[in-house]
């Protein structure tokens, strides 16, 4: 199914599998789904996540330790679909867990799933022809990261082999919530748009409701990770689900009224 982005702009909400437990995560999804995140990119916990930064490390370091395993991920993600037909899912994982796994049954797993997508964050465009076989004989979109580095040779191929959505980051560097978006993402964004009509998300460091309205003056959706699973570290298993459901549904205040709910807290 494609990929749809039903607000303005839209919200990928990225959550670490298995953080705390992948019962706990199922809940979170199902109340970021139902608060307004149009996406939820679920993270395959890795022990080694060179481009996440200390939040998601720890992330990842939890759901590992917990034994949350790759399969585990897709059935949550077939879990997910049942419940909420309409969501968008994307797996998001480094290269090594996929293809300890095999590639091929990696995709044949997550297409059985329901999974509409999938981004491995070290696999390079230039690299991509055999996984993207694999991607494309069972309708997952390829969804790469590009860069305010990448060369425009490279935004073109990553342009040219994308489906559903291309995720540009704001920022070179690790994942991790920031004060102020710099204008590298905006550069970016109309670097990419004179190369594909994909809609084109925003992550690294949105993390309040001006962060998604600023991402939404010029790009088609925010991603939100760490500010996200942060909240997911500080919360109980209980709690955790409204909380995110809160946190999401205040990023889609106008910031005027974000800045007037804050001020009378
Ligand atoms: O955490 P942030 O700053 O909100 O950025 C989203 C990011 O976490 C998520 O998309 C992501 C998680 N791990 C990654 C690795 C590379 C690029 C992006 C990611």
């Amino acid at each position: 199914m494609p990929i749809r982005f039903a607000s303005k702009p839209g919200l990928v909400a990225y959550l670490t599998a298995g953080d705390p437990d992948l019962s706990t995560t199922r809940e979170i999804a199902l109340s970021a789904i139902d608060a307004g995140a149009d996406v939820i990119e679920l993270g395959v916990p890795f022990s080694d996540p060179l481009a996440d930064g200390p939040v998601i490390q720890r992330a990842s370091e939890r759901a590992v330790a917990g034994g949350t395993r790759l399969v585990d991920v897709l059935e949550l993600a077939a879990e997910l679909r049942v419940a909420r037909p309409s969501a968008g899912l994307v797996i998001f994982s480094y290269y090594n867990p996929v293809l300890r796994f095999g590639i091929e049954k990696f995709c044949e797993t997550a297409e059985k799933a329901g999974v509409d997508g999938v981004l491995v964050t070290d696999m390079i465009v230039e690299e991509a022809d055999d996984y993207l076989v694999h991607l494309r004989r069972h309708h997952l979109a390829p969804i790469f990261l590009a860069a305010p580095t990448s060369p425009d040779e490279r935004l073109k191929k990553i342009a040219e082999v994308s489906e559903g959505f291309v995720y540009a980051i704001s920022r070179t560097g690790i994942t991790g919530a920031q004060k102020n978006l710099t204008a590298d993402a905006g550069q970016l964004v109309r670097r990419l748009r004179s190369y594909t009509n994909l809609p084109i998300a925003v992550g690294f460091g949105v993390s309040t409701a001006e962060h998604v309205a600023a991402v939404g003056e010029f790009a088609d959706a925010a991603v939100v990770g760490s500010a996200l699973v942060a909240i997911i570290e500080k919360s109980t298993s209980e709690e955790a689900p409204s909380s995110i459901a809160r946190f999401i549904r205040g990023l889609r205040e106008s910031p005027s009224l974000a800045g007037a709910a804050a001020l009378a807290r």
